[in-house]
C-alpha cells in the first residue's frame, strides 16, 4: 500500500494497565511540513513519539512510512527507514572527537562502517561533508575536542548536527532546546528551521514554549489525555476553544509556555 503521506499512525493506542497514554491517534504527515505537537503534561506526547519511533510497542493500531506498514520493525530497523528521532545526548560518542562524531553519522547514512579498503578520496569526502555540518552547526570552532568536553548546548548542537548528517526523511524533536540557556537556544532552532527548508523532509516537534511554536509551526496537533483532540493550522488550532480550555490564562505572552 502507498499513499501520500511520510507518516501516518491510524488508531495508535498504547495502555499502561488500565490507562490509555495514548488512545486512538490517527493523523498523517506530509513532506515539507512542520508540525508542533502540544498538549499539557502527561498528554502523551513522548509516548506518541515513542510509537513512532519504535522505543514501544502499541496496544492497537499501525504505524505507516510513506504507505509502509512499520508497526512491527524495532527502532533501528525504522531508523534505517527513514524515521529520525534526536536522543537528549544519547546518540553520541563521548569519548570521539566533534568532528568524528558527525564523521560516523555520514559514514552510517552511507552504510559503510570504518575499513580500511575504503579510499582515501571517500574518505576526504566524508571529512568535508562531516565538517560542513559542523559549520552549519556553529561547531567548527570545537571540532577537535572530544565531544564529552562540549557544554550542554553544544552537545545538542551536535546530536542535530548528526541527526542531520544521517538524512532521515523524518525529524522528530522532543523538546530540542530543553534545559539551554536563551543564548543557546536559537543555533538549534535555526538547525531546525534550516531543515525545514527542505520541502522533502517532515519534521515533528514536541515543544512547550509559545515562541517557539509561533516562529517553526506550519501545523499544531494538539494531544489531552492520549486523545487528539485538535489538528490544524497554528492560528485556527490556537483560537479553538478546547485548546484555550487547556491552555486557559496562557499563551498571550510570547515569553510564556503553551504548557
Ligand atoms: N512506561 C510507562 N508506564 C506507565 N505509564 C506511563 C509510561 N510512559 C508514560 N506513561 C504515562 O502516560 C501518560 C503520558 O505520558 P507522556 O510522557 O507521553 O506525556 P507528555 O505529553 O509527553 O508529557 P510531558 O509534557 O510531561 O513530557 C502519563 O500519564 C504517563 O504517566
Amino acid at each position: 500500500m502507498s499513499d501520500s503521506f511520510s507518516l501516518r499512525t491510524e488508531d495508535l493506542t498504547i495502555r499502561f494497565g488500565g490507562h490509555a497514554a495514548v488512545d486512538g491517534v490517527s493523523c498523517a504527515f506530509r513532506p515539507g511540513e512542520l508540525t508542533v505537537i502540544v498538549g499539557p503534561n502527561g498528554a502523551g506526547k513522548t509516548t506518541w513519539f515513542n510509537l513512532v519511533s519504535g522505543q514501544l510497542h502499541p496496544t492497537a493500531g499501525r504505524v505507516y512510512k510513506d504507505g509502509r506498514d512499520i508497526t512491527a520493525l524495532s527502532p533501528s530497523a525504522r531508523a534505517k527507514a527513514g524515521i529520525g528521532r534526536a536522543f537528549q545526548l544519547t546518540n553520541l560518542f563521548p569519548q570521539l572527537s566533534v568532528l568524528e562524531n558527525v564523521r560516523l553519522a555520514v559514514q552510517a547514512r552511507q552504510g559503510a562502517g570504518p575499513s580500511i579498503f575504503r579510499r582515501a578520496a571517500g574518505l576526504d569526502a566524508i571529512r568535508e561533508e562531516a565538517a560542513q555540518h559542523l559549520t552549519s552547526a556553529r561547531l567548527s570552532a570545537v571540532a577537535d575536542y572530544p565531544a564529552a568536553a562540549l557544554p550542554h548546548g553544544d552537545q545538542r548542537k551536535l546530536e542535530v548536527a548528526m541527526l542531520i548528517a544521517m538524512q532521515p526523511d523524518i525529524y522528530m524533536f522532543d523538546e530540542p532546546t530543553a534545559g539551554m540557556s536563551v543564548d543557546e537556544a536559537p543555533a538549534i532552532l535555526d538547525l531546525i528551521a534550516e531543515i525545514k527548508k527542505d520541502t522533502t523532509k517532515t519534521v515533528l516537534l514536541v515543544e512547550h514554549k509559545m515562541d517557539v511554536v509561533r516562529a517553526l509551526a506550519d501545523r499544531i496537533v494538539v494531544l489531552h489525555n492520549g486523545e487528539l483532540v485538535a489538528d490544524g493550522a497554528p492560528d485556527a488550532v490556537m483560537t479553538l476553544p478546547i485548546v484555550r480550555e487547556i491552555y486557559l490564562g496562557v499563551g498571550a505572552d510570547d515569553e510564556e509556555e503553551v504548557a
